[in-house]
């Protein structure tokens, strides 16, 4: 049962940003709050071919971003009712993914090295991440940063902000742009 206000989407509501920006997290609880059916796109590809780490080592980050990639097409295909969709970081490295998200609202969640600092300094299952988790985090972000920007139709800035503040800015943003 929703706790919030029932809402009914137009289209996927896709969430991308960097890792550790809280897009399962929030994508997740949104959804909860709202009625709106829910998917990861990292759980569904574990789903079906196991641990990120694993994948990795054994097949490396190009067969990786393929899985990825079908698995996004996949749950975007998946068109009714409409769902919200939280992405992994990377995955909008794709070209195919960029194109298929011209047919959602996506979200990009903004966030700064010092907000997601505690998250990512322990072992978080990153393989991007490892040795150097925050010089890491932060060469990933400056590379994808202008892709996230050009995807997105909002921007939401999550610095500093609790679960609740989060959950009401998306609302207020889709809202606002008439999403749903
Ligand atoms: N608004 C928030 N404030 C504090 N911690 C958060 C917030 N959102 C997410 N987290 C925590 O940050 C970590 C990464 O969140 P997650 O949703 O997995 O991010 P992503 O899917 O973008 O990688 C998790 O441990 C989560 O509990
Ligand atoms: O940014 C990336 O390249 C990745 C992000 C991860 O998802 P989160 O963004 O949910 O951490 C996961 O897909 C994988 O470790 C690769
Ligand atoms: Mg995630």
């Amino acid at each position: 049962m929703a706790s919030g206000e029932p809402m009914l989407l137009r289209r996927h509501l896709v969430l991308i940003g960097p890792m550790a920006s809280g897009k399962s997290t929030l994508g997740s609880q949104f959804a909860n709050r709202h009625g709106l059916a829910f998917a990861d796109s990292d759980k569904r590809l574990v789903e079906r071919h196991g641990p990120i780490p694993a994948i990795f080592t054994s097949l490396g980050e190009h067969a990786f971003r393929e899985l990825e990639a079908r698995e996004v097409a996949a749950l975007l295909a998946e068109g009714k009712p409409p769902a919200v969709v939280s992405l992994g970081g990377g995955a909008i490295l794709d070209t195919g993914t960029q194109q298929l998200l011209a047919n959602c609202t996506v979200v990009f969640l903004d966030i700064d090295v010092d907000t997601v600092r505690p998250r990512i300094i322990k072992d978080t299952g990153r393989p991007l991440l490892a040795g150097d988790p925050v010089g890491r985090w932060t060469e990933s972000l400056r590379q994808r940063r202008p892709v996230y920007e050009r995807l997105a139709d909002l921007v939401l800035d999550t610095r500093g902000k609790s679960q609740q503040q989060l959950l009401a800015e998306l609302k207020n943003l889709l809202e606002e742009r008439h999403e749903p």
